[in-house]
This record gives C-alpha cells, sequence and structure tokens, in this order.
C-alpha cells in the first residue's frame, strides 16, 4: 500500500516536474534567448561567408590538407574573418553543399531568430519551405551555369550538390531539358511566393486576359464580400444571442449562483467544486483534481502563449458597410475604406502580459485535511446537540482559506429555530471567522463557514490561467479570486457597473485593486481601456506610472498621470463628466444606445471621423482612499462623482472607489444607491458591515484577503486573488517596454465656469497645446475654423483638436462653435495672426 502511494507521488512529482519544464521551454525568455542565439549565429555566418569569397582560394589549401592539429592552433594561417571553424563551414555549406544559395540557410536562421524574439511575426514554416525550395533551384541552376568553371575556381556558385545534380539530369534528359525544368520550376516557385506570378504568365500567353478575369475577380470578390457580411451579421446575432443568455445565467442572486455552480451545468472543469460528504465514510478524490487542474493550467499556458503569438487574430474582420452622407472631405477614406476600422493598429504589435510575469506561490491547489474535517464535524454536531438540535446530514466544501459545513437538519427541525441561536453557536464554536447562513438561499439547509487550519493562497496566476478567465466573453473581465467551492470568481465591470470596494485597514484592499487591474491589463489592449488613477496616498499606484502611454488617462495639462492632488482630483472627475456629455452626444447622433453598439458602428466605418466621431476606449476610474478625499473635498468630489455613477454607464465609464473608513458620512446614500456591486474585506464592527452591504458578516471575515461580494441579493464569500507590488511591476514594465501612444489618453478641459471667466483674449500661454500655433497658421491658411482639418493634419485625437479649437477661440481666432458648420475664421493672414500672438505673449 505505501509502496504503491510512494510510486504514485514519483509519478505525480515527475508529472510535475515534466510540465514545468515543458512551461519553462514555453517560457518567453527561453524563447528570447534563442532567437537572439540563431539571430548572432547567422550575423557570424554571414561574416563567414562574406569572408569566403576573398579569403576562400587560400583557406581551401590548408582546409583540405591540414598538419596535423594546425586547424586547432591560435597560430594557424586561416585568413577568413570568422576564424577556422568560418572558413570550415563556409567550405562546407557553400563548396561542398549548396553554393552561393546557402546563404538562403542565414536568412532563414534569421527569420527564426527574429521570430522567436518576437520581434516580428514570420510564418515560419511558409519561411523554411520557401528557402529550402529556392536554396536547391539556385543551386542546380548554378551548378548548370558554371559547369564550365568547376575545375579552374576555388569556388563553385552552385556547390557540389548544383554541379552533381545537373549534371545527372543533363545525362538523363539532356541540358535541353533541364533548362525546361529549371523554368518549370521557377514559375512553380514564383506562384508559391506570390499568387500574382500566375496572372503574370496568363498574362504572356495572352495579353488581353487580365481586364476579363479581373472583372470576373471582382465580380466574385463582392459576391463573397457580401456573403461574408451576411456571416458576420448572422454570426453577431448568434454572438448577441449568447451573450442574452450568458446575461441571463450570470449569478445575481445565491440561487442562481448555486444553478452555476452545478458541475453538470458548469462548463469549467478547472472550477470543479470540492466537495465531501461526511455523512459517508470516503476518502476525498482530490488527487485528481490537482492533475486535472494542473494539466488544463499548462493547456491555459499554451493557449495563452499561441494567442500572444498572434495577437491581433481576432481583429480580422472582413465587413463593412458605407455611410450615405459623406462629404467632399470623405475622398481621403477611400484607401482604407475596403477595410473595418482597426482600433489596435496603431499599436498592433502589442503584446499582451504573459502569465510568467505572475508568481505561482508554490502548491496552492486544494488539499483536504481529513483529520481537521472530521474535528470540526465532531464539534458541530456537538454543539447543535447541546441546543437540541439533531442534524441527518453534513456536507463540507472546502476552499481555499474557508471550509462551508452545509447541514441538513433532521426532520422536524425548525429553520427558524436554528437562525435564532446563531450567535450562540458562532460563540461556541468559537473561531474567528465563523459565518452562519440559516438558511442557504434556495435550500432547505444551513451553511457554517469555518476558517480553515492552513488557509492557501489563491495566486493570481491560477486565476489568469483559468479556462473562465480565458474564455470569458465579458466586456471588462475582473477576475476577484476563488469562492468557497473553488470555484474562478469573475464579474463584468461593465454590468457591475461602478464598485465600491471597503475594508479596514491591512485587510487586503490594496492587493484586491491591483487584482482588478491586472486581470483587466490581462484582456485588454491599450485602445480599448484607460485608467483614471487616483491616489490620494501617493504611494500605492505609483507601480502603474509606467503604463501611462498606454493605458493611463490624464488631464492635458496634468503632469502625473496619477492623481495625488486633491485640487487635480477635482478638475479631473469635473473633466471625466465632460468627457461623459461628449460621448453621450456622439451616441445620439450615431443613434446608439450604448457603446459597445457605437464602436461596432465605427469599426464598420458606418460613423465619420470628420464629424468627430472616434473610438471610445473603456474608462475605469479608481479611487484609493475616498474616504480622505471627502473628507477634504467634500461635495466638490461626491456631485461629480455621482453624476459619473448615475450616468456613465452606458458610454463605458465605471468608477471602482475604495475606502478603509466604511462611515455614513464618507458612504452616503447617494454614493450606495449608485455603486451597486459591493466588495467587503475585513472590517471591525457590525456597523461597518451593514454601511457597505446593509447587513452584518463582514466583521466575521478573517483577513488576508477574504471578502464578501455583493451585487444584488445575497453576498458571495469570495478568498480574493494574491497579486504581489513586484509581480505589478514586472506587468508594468513588461507593458512599458513595448511602443505605446505619444501621450496618455487626454481628457477633455475642464474650465470651471466659478472661476474667471473665460472671455476673447483670455488664455494661458503657459497651457497653450504645443501644436497652437501650426493649428492656427493651418487654420488661417485653410480659412476654415474646423477641428476634424486639425485633427486629421496633425494625426491627433478629437478631444485634443477640439482642445486646440477652444483655445484659437479664446485667444481670437477663430469665432464660436457654429453648429455642424466650421466656425468662422477671424484672423485674416499670417501677419494679423503675428500680432494677434505678440499681443497674446505680451
Ligand atoms: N488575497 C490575499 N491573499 C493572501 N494574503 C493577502 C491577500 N490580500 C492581502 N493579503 C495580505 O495582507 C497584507 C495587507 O494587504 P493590503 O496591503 O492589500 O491591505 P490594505 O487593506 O490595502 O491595507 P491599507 O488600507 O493599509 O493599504 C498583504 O501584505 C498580504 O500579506
Amino acid at each position: 500500500m505505501t509502496k504503491k502511494k510512494t510510486d504514485n507521488k514519483t509519478s505525480e512529482e515527475k508529472f510535475i516536474s515534466a510540465g514545468k519544464v515543458v512551461t519553462a521551454i514555453k517560457s518567453e525568455t527561453f524563447h528570447f534567448t534563442v532567437g537572439l542565439f540563431c539571430v548572432i549565429f547567422g550575423v557570424y555566418m554571414l561574416l563567414a561567408f562574406s569572408s569566403f569569397f576573398f579569403t576562400g582560394g587560400n583557406d581551401q589549401s590548408i582546409l583540405s590538407h591540414p598538419n596535423p592539429g594546425e586547424l586547432l592552433e591560435t597560430g594557424n594561417r586561416i585568413q577568413n574573418y570568422a576564424g577556422a571553424r568560418g572558413a570550415q563551414l563556409s567550405q562546407f555549406l557553400i563548396n561542398d553543399c549548396f553554393g552561393i544559395s546557402a546563404y538562403l540557410i542565414i536568412v532563414f536562421l534569421i527569420v527564426t531568430g527574429m521570430k522567436l524574439m518576437k520581434a516580428y511575426d514570420f510564418k515560419l514554416r511558409k519561411w523554411f519551405a520557401g528557402c529550402s525550395l529556392l536554396m536547391i533551384w539556385l543551386s542546380i541552376a548554378l551548378g548548370f551555369m558554371f559547369e564550365g568553371t568547376f575545375q579552374d575556381s576555388f569556388l563553385y556558385p552552385g556547390g557540389l550538390h548544383g554541379y552533381n545534380i545537373s549534371l545527372w539530369i543533363c545525362s538523363q534528359i539532356g541540358a535541353s531539358g533541364l533548362l525546361l525544368g529549371l523554368l518549370i520550376t521557377a514559375i512553380l516557385l514564383g506562384v508559391f511566393f506570390s499568387k500574382s506570378t500566375i496572372q503574370m504568365v496568363r498574362k504572356l500567353f495572352h495579353p488581353s486576359l487580365p481586364k476579363r478575369k479581373k472583372k470576373m475577380t471582382d465580380e466574385r470578390t463582392e459576391s463573397v464580400q457580401s456573403e461574408a457580411s451576411q456571416a458576420i451579421k448572422k454570426e453577431r446575432e448568434n454572438k448577441e444571442e449568447s451573450h442574452t443568455i450568458q446575461e441571463e445565467t450570470l449569478p445575481t442572486t445565491d440561487d442562481d449562483k448555486n444553478k452555476y455552480t452545478e458541475p453538470k451545468n458548469g462548463n469549467y472543469t478547472d472550477s470543479k467544486p470540492n466537495e465531501i460528504e461526511l455523512t459517508v465514510d470516503e476518502q476525498p478524490a482530490n488527487h485528481s483534481h490537482t492533475e486535472d487542474n494542473e494539466e488544463e493550467e499548462n493547456l491555459m499556458l499554451m493557449q495563452m502563449e499561441q494567442e500572444d503569438l498572434q495577437p491581433n487574430q481576432q481583429l480580422e474582420e472582413p465587413s463593412f458597410e458605407i455611410d450615405d452622407n459623406h462629404n467632399e472631405e470623405d475622398e481621403e477614406y477611400h484607401g482604407e475604406i475596403s477595410q473595418p476600422y482597426n482600433p489596435r493598429l496603431d499599436l498592433e504589435h502589442y503584446q499582451f502580459p504573459t502569465l510568467d510575469l505572475l508568481n505561482s506561490y508554490g502548491d496552492h491547489e486544494p488539499t483536504i485535511d481529513m483529520e481537521e474535517q472530521n474535528a470540526n464535524k465532531d464539534r458541530i454536531i456537538k454543539v447543535l446537540r447541546s441546543f437540541g438540535i439533531e442534524i441527518s446530514s453534513i456536507k463540507a466544501s472546502v476552499g481555499p482559506t474557508i471550509t462551508l459545513y452545509e447541514i441538513t437538519p433532521a426532520e422536524g427541525v425548525r429553520i427558524s429555530k436554528i437562525r435564532n441561536l446563531e450567535d450562540d453557536i458562532a460563540l461556541s464554536l468559537s473561531a474567528l471567522g465563523i459565518r452562519i447562513i440559516a438558511p442557504i438561499p434556495g435550500k432547505g439547509t444551513i451553511g457554517i463557514e469555518v476558517p480553515n487550519a492552513n488557509p492557501r493562497i489563491v495566486p493570481m496566476s491560477s486565476i489568469l490561467a483559468s479556462k473562465k478567465f480565458q474564455e470569458t466573453t465579458f466586456d471588462l473581465p475582473v477576475a476577484l479570486g476563488k469562492t468557497i467551492t473553488n470555484e474562478v470568481f469573475m464579474v463584468d465591470l461593465a454590468k457591475a457597473p461602478h464598485m465600491l470596494v471597503a475594508g479596514a485597514t491591512g485587510q487586503g484592499k490594496s492587493v484586491g485593486l491591483n487584482a482588478i487591474v491586472t486581470s483587466l491589463l490581462y484582456k485588454k489592449h491599450p485602445s480599448e481601456l484607460k485608467f483614471v488613477i487616483i491616489d490620494p496616498k501617493k504611494v500605492e499606484f505609483a507601480i502603474y506610472a509606467p503604463i501611462e502611454k498606454h493605458f493611463l488617462a490624464k488631464l492635458p495639462d496634468g503632469e502625473d498621470a496619477i492623481i495625488t492632488d486633491v485640487t487635480k482630483v477635482v478638475q479631473t472627475l469635473n473633466s471625466l463628466c465632460v468627457e461623459m456629455d461628449t460621448r453621450y452626444d456622439l451616441l445620439r447622433k450615431a443613434g446608439c444606445r450604448n457603446i459597445k453598439e457605437y464602436n461596432a458602428k465605427f469599426i464598420n466605418r458606418q460613423l465619420n471621423p470628420e464629424k468627430g466621431h472616434r473610438f471610445m476606449p473603456y474608462i475605469v476610474i479608481i479611487i484609493d482612499e475616498f474616504g480622505d478625499l471627502i473628507m477634504t473635498a467634500g461635495k466638490e468630489v461626491e456631485l461629480p462623482i455621482c453624476r459619473i455613477a448615475q450616468l456613465a454607464r452606458a458610454v463605458g465609464i465605471h468608477a471602482i472607489i475604495a475606502t478603509q473608513r466604511p462611515t455614513t458620512n464618507i458612504i452616503t446614500g447617494t454614493i450606495k444607491a449608485n455603486f451597486p456591486a459591493r466588495v467587503a474585506f475585513r472590517v471591525a464592527s457590525m456597523m461597518d458591515s451593514r454601511t457597505i452591504l446593509d447587513r452584518p458578516g463582514a466583521q466575521q471575515l478573517i483577513g488576508k484577503g477574504d471578502m464578501l461580494y455583493l451585487q444584488g441579493n445575497d453576498p458571495v464569500r469570495v478568498q480574493c486573488a494574491f497579486v504581489d507590488t513586484p509581480e505589478v511591476e514586472k506587468i508594468a514594465n513588461y507593458i512599458s517596454r513595448q511602443q505605446g501612444y505619444p501621450t496618455a489618453f487626454m481628457l477633455p478641459e475642464y474650465i470651471d465656469e466659478n472661476a474667471e471667466s473665460s472671455t476673447v483674449g483670455d488664455v494661458d500661454m503657459n497651457r497653450l497645446d504645443p501644436l497652437f500655433e501650426e493649428a492656427a497658421r493651418l487654420i488661417i491658411y485653410h480659412q476654415q475654423g474646423s477641428t476634424s482639418l486639425i485633427q486629421r493634419k496633425f494625426s491627433i485625437g478629437y478631444n485634443r483638436a477640439g482642445r486646440i479649437m477652444d483655445q484659437l477661440e479664446r485667444a481670437g481666432i477663430v469665432g464660436p462653435a457654429n453648429g455642424s458648420k466650421a466656425r468662422d475664421v477671424l484672423c485674416i493672414d499670417e501677419n494679423d495672426l503675428e500680432m494677434r500672438m505678440n499681443n497674446l505673449k505680451n
């Protein structure tokens, strides 16, 4: 028996260590190192080959008859710049094998290296086939052409391979046969590299053919396009349907959640509940569960990496519709109009963070300590019995930090009796963190949650690698952790739509916020999501500063993208309100109800960017220490927050506010009414718990990421995923090392109406946009005050162009907005502008 166990263990260990090796081989560092080696070796071969042309003659005599051990000596007479080995390599690959075409080996080596280093995305199989075929063809062709010079020179242009093969073919089908063969294979090679070769050959035979063919092809393309667009339409409808179904099945009440967690309904085998029936004397089968998880996580790692290699795969959507109301300026779109707009195009090589940036925190898989479980069971039975409550069965679900004992009372025992004894039972079980749920919603059973003796960390990596996270269709997927039944717990922030996070200091709030940001960073491209981070404590969120040009939004004159100053907070929140209003305006003009519909229309080029339309990224506002802000700025902060919380959902602006002071003067009624999703970490008192969740419970949590998530009726107990600051730093650095936008996402300028009025000429020269003067010249040159003109000519976003136009208005260069028409230009020429600029400067 023991031997069998040991055998099992060793095979399990072997399996795990094999998995680790596989993961290491798949790791990015490994790929990068091998890639770099390939490139460097390619350069070395290039040096050797090139030097071979000048030094090959001399080296050949030494290489063919070296004195014993000569090549190993430091003072050998080899002249090749790449030394004796370089000379040998060149002699072998060029003269003995493929001739000059051996250079293609170097090409393939460098291409492979670039691909492994993820510098370029080449299709290796095609490159391999192309390089090999071309090398063989060239070698034979050169061998045939230079057959006569073979004996007279040290260099065999086609190599021995080319010489011998061409000689053999000639002996079989003659020189003319070989020539024809080379011609045919050249054409086939041409077709392999580019399909247009077929057209060229056809043209050779029949010069008038191409036009007819083109017409036919056009017709076919048209029908294929219409078929494709119909298919896409259909797919979209299907997607919408499945989305609605998903929405319906998304757990909102515990009742729903129970349905959701039923293994027969759940597709997610990695989140199989870890339940044991304690009345039946059975051993837990967690061993295979662990293996399943391991295997699936490895699979997920592989999938993630494959996705990483093709980051823009899902963007290849072909259909578009043309808007009827294009104006004359639309001519500029002809180049790209056949393609849907691709919001990721600016940063098309962006690579999503990889899972190896996160720690795995050792053995985090749930294991069951039967001794502990039986002791708890006995204690529960004893305590309940002492209150005169008999039970018929107990079922335990072992979570990462908590075990839920689901008790079915014996016949005749009333649940209300247990509910009345709740406090006494808790006192008798007297462990910190006991929570009684009587009854478990939708069931006739009672739940007792008891902390595990050995709580396990839920690493963020395990959550992000889970199938549930990987396959999510949520717009803003936030992976919070694992439930008591070991399911990955995720919410869609786009539906939440605003979240309140509270908990006493040191209970896991910051880790929770980092988990939220991290899960979004792993799923969203910089073009699709921007964060506004407000951090009055000044230290917690500084780690996100490096991703400013990828993921952060800030005020036009804001120096730091992480906002720490209270006056800036007020300005930023008001600016977000302006952004929200602008977005609503755009949605109204586009006839869309929400950001999703709007962006879909924009991608299909149904909205004209020249009319101010633009792709809208989601904006997630994170406010840490909300209590401090309310204390210092009060209504000034609360009002814009409430406006955003009431209205911003449809336009893709979502707020997450966190506080360690869950008191009613901070979490006011209005805030509570507008933040339906609440996360409570451990709090000091029942009062605090009531303030956050409208019910007790959070005071009984055990800390360290143990939390209650409430959205709707009943809170769910979740162990928050753990992501440490160094891990977040690694992710931020990984992102920041990649190409970003020129600046952070610029929020609209907010002009405080209570501050000095902004009359004409009232422009702060220190805060002018750097493009102000150039934009002014452009407007004067065209005598057309059009924001889209500025936007187009300087390739800047609508927000910034709009801001420049406001500044131009205040400087008296253009008149006020004129509906959808261009503004009047009040400056006649450059001299006039010069005068105005001088006036402004003085
Ligand atoms: N999900 C978690 N899993 C395991 N340990 C955790 C988790 N969350 C927090 N901890 C532990 O608790 C400590 C404090 O967490 P954290 O810094 O998030 O608390 P906090 O509530 O933000 O505190 P403060 O309000 O003072 O910033 C962490 O350093 C970590 O050791």
